[in-house]
């Protein structure tokens, strides 16, 4: 069937902060074989803050990224597998070995305002003959007209689709269409523009309809919402609303319903709840991924989570600063 729109699949990489990075090969596989059936075109696999992630910084891995891609790339029968890596984190030789290992699909990712650091991996990446997607992430904290001059660094370098990242799950409704928007007027037919959202305002798949009638091609969600934060667009939910819609997305309904429960489920640690933290970090505009962090450090020196992420808030800090948490927590501590 051909699809008006493409989805990735990010339960086995957002996820991964939610699973504080500790996926096994047999949950790689297990997710992957029922998404690939249910017809998900491309499966993210990565540690959560992308390749070369494990660390004490980001949260170390129970398995090698590398292994859990090799896995991902002998299950999937149809769908690309893809991995994340922001440069800094990753280096070009995670990104060879990722290629090595037989995943297809490259995405770089930078804060929103940072686009030129990607430049010379989007040129690795289509060198090396992979399919590159760009991630401009905490895209609330910019205006459209601003992130569309980011966005035209990326597809300059040589990135074939710019996402608006919602980081945060901070934007709404007409704030994630006129964003892009603003992309799809600049890029033109140079890039496709996608959408990353999450749930932490209750508005992942409401936003991404918004992205589609804005022109966004491809659209990121978690089956089961499995991702950081209050996760992300439950890919379920929004196949079925696409369906209601007329938008093609190639993916059976029924068989993702039955993956989300039987499959992805099982590998969860917990749902991932619209709960008090999830909810000030959208209103907040708080980065999703600190949320485990959060949890962590509040236990550790006994003090709020969720004045931890009010002051990450204040302080805007951005994806790559979750060592300023632990100043957070000491001087809350210290109070
Ligand atoms: C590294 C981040 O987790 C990327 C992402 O999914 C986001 O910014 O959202
Ligand atoms: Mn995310």
């Amino acid at each position: 069937m051909s699809a008006d729109i493409r989805i990735t699949d990010s339960s086995l990489r957002d996820g991964s902060h939610a699973k504080r990075h500790q996926f096994t090969v047999a949950e790689v596989t297990a997710v992957v074989a029922a998404l690939d059936a249910a017809g998900v075109p491309v499966i993210e696999v990565t540690h959560g803050d992308g390749l070369g992630g494990s660390s004490f910084t980001y949260g170390l891995s129970r398995t090698p990224e590398q292994e859990l891609i090799k896995a991902a790339v002998r299950t999937a029968k149809n769908a690309k597998i893809a991995f994340l890596m922001l440069p800094g984190i990753g280096l070009f030789d995670d990104i060879r070995a990722a290629a090595g290992n037989g995943a297809t699909v490259c995405r770089i990712a930078s804060h929103c305002t940072e686009a030129d650091i990607t430049e010379q991996h989007f040129g690795l990446a289509r060198k090396l003959g992979l399919e590159t997607v760009g991630f401009l992430m905490m895209a609330h904290s910019q205006p459209p007209l601003a992130l569309a001059r980011q966005a035209r660094i990326m597809a300059d370098a040589g990135c074939q689709c710019v996402y608006v990242v919602d980081s945060a799950g901070a934007l709404v409704l007409d704030q994630v269409g006129d964003r892009v928007a603003a992309l799809v007027a600049e890029l033109g037919d140079d890039a496709q523009v996608g959408f990353h959202g999450h749930e932490n305002l209750g508005l992942g798949v409401a936003n991404s309809v918004l992205a589609v009638r804005a022109g966004a091609k491809q659209i990121d969600g978690s089956t089961r919402r499995f991702g950081a934060g209050a996760g992300n667009t439950p890919v379920e939910a929004f196949v079925g609303v696409c369906d209601k819609l007329g938008i093609r997305t190639g993916i059976d309904f029924f068989a993702i319903v039955d993956a989300a429960e039987d499959v992805v489920r099982p590998v969860m640690p917990d749902e991932c709840k619209l709960d008090r933290l999830a909810l000030i970090m959208g209103y907040a505009g708080v980065y999703s991924s600190f949320l485990t962090h959060a949890f962590t450090l509040a236990e550790r020196y006994q003090v709020s989570g969720a004045e931890i992420l009010v002051r990450a808030g204040e302080r805007r800090l951005v994806g790559g600063q979750e060592d300023q948490l632990i100043d957070i927590a000491v001087q809350l501590s210290n109070r």
